[in-house]
């Protein structure tokens, strides 16, 4: 798919700015704090309804603003999708086809985009929430079963959580309540589980070529989904639901004391070995970097297996982090395949010679402008 046009009113540093972008690389190149990775954010918020990097809605609205607006036109194998996305301060509403939708589960999946910045190297170093937002970020904008189990799973747990600590502290007595709640969330749960599994099983077949070839040839990468179920690929989402079913039952004392649940996809995680080795304890950090890389350029061949679509690639200032065979590696694989949009404080002479026909644009202080060839 490709994203043809954008249009930013009130975004951030930017007041009202309209880009028609090139369906190959568009390389956005600027100094510090001009707003470069706001554009990628805009982006990426107009895919799924929320920015990579912050939870408010409200810092997304220019400081001097009551609201801000995202919309741009996808062109997709299917036709041309007009999207739109306002923000106020009470919340947000988003539009496809200039219609707006109920929920914004029904938006996600009209526009797919994968993200690559720095801070993706905390997918390999950093804590297991990283990895499990990780997985539901991706896997939603694959499924939309996915994301529909992942948030009804969020708000289950939540009152269940509650529920467990009034019981802790005496503020409610019937454990019957409890078993229902256990019950829905154990069918969801195990949703996800084996969702999870199969989704990180196709995953790491792509990563596991790509992390060979950029090692040159030396590292063998695997992703190993570690969950408290017993899990393989035969496991159907019955076997999953009552083996949570049972651990509820048999851990219901312990959680009421805990006052919180302890067990359930919250607290999965994934690991990702290098020649058998896990690369977040033992790795060097030019395999951590690696590894990532690999696992975001396979999300690309999922995203089109799963979709039938490629998604965008958004590339925040990732090119300086890179050595040049990594560079050549990330260029090449992503060539005349996907449209890309690239950050930069400045293109290198290799990514210049690497990337064919880039497209690009100056930006400065919250205005973009395409240089002329
Ligand atoms: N809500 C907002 N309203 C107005 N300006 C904002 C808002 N949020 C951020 N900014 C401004 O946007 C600029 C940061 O832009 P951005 O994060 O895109 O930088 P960048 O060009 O990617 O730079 P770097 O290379 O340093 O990452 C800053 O000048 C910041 O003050």
């Amino acid at each position: 798919m490709i994203l043809s046009e954008l249009h930013l009113h009130h975004f951030r540093n930017y007041e009202d700015q309209t880009v028609h972008f090139a369906p190959g690389v568009n390389v956005l190149i600027g100094h510090n704090a001009q707003g470069k990775t706001n554009m990628l954010e805009a982006i990426y918020a107009l895919s799924l309804t929320r920015s990579h990097r912050t939870n408010n809605d409200r810092e997304l609205i220019n400081w001097q603003e009551k609201s801000a607006s995202i919309s741009g036109v996808v062109q997709k194998a299917s036709g041309r999708v007009p999207l739109e996305l306002q923000f106020t301060k009470e919340g947000k509403r988003a539009k496809v086809n200039h219609l707006e939708q109920a929920r914004l589960a029904q938006y996600i999946g009209q526009l797919n985009a994968i993200l690559f910045a720095p801070e993706d190297l905390s997918l390999v170093k950093g804590a297991p929430a990283v990895r499990r937002r990780f997985m539901d970020m991706e896997f939603s904008q694959m499924s939309s079963k996915y994301l529909y189990n992942a948030s009804q799973y969020r708000s289950l747990l939540r009152q269940r959580n509650k529920y467990l600590k009034q019981l802790k502290y005496g503020q409610q007595h019937d454990r019957v309540l409890l078993d229902v709640l256990s019950d829905q969330l154990a069918a969801y749960g195990a949703e996800l589980v084996v969702a999870r599994f199969h989704f990180l099983q196709q995953l790491e077949k792509w990563a596991a070529d790509l992390h060979y070839q950029i090692s040159l040839n030396a590292e063998k990468l695997r992703l190993v989904y570690a969950t408290q179920l017993k899990v393989t690929a035969e496991t159907t989402v019955d076997d999953a639901y009552q083996q949570l079913l049972t651990i509820f039952k048999e851990n219901k004392a312990r959680e009421i004391d805990q006052g919180s649940t302890m067990f359930g996809p919250q607290r999965d995680d994934i690991r990702f070995l290098v020649n058998g080795k896990n690369v977040q304890s033992f790795g060097s950090q030019g395999q951590q970097r690696t590894t990532a890389l690999a696992v975001k350029l396979a999300e690309i061949d999922l995203m089109k297996e799963q979709t039938g679509e490629y998604p965008l690639l958004l590339l925040d200032d990732v090119l300086s982090e890179l050595d040049t065979v990594r560079q050549t590696h990330l260029l090449t694989a992503i060539q005349d395949k996907v449209q890309t949009f690239l950050t930069t404080t400045s293109l290198s002479d290799v990514a210049r010679q690497l990337i064919n026909e880039p497209t690009i644009f100056n930006i400065k202080n919250g205005t973009l402008i395409k240089e002329e060839e």
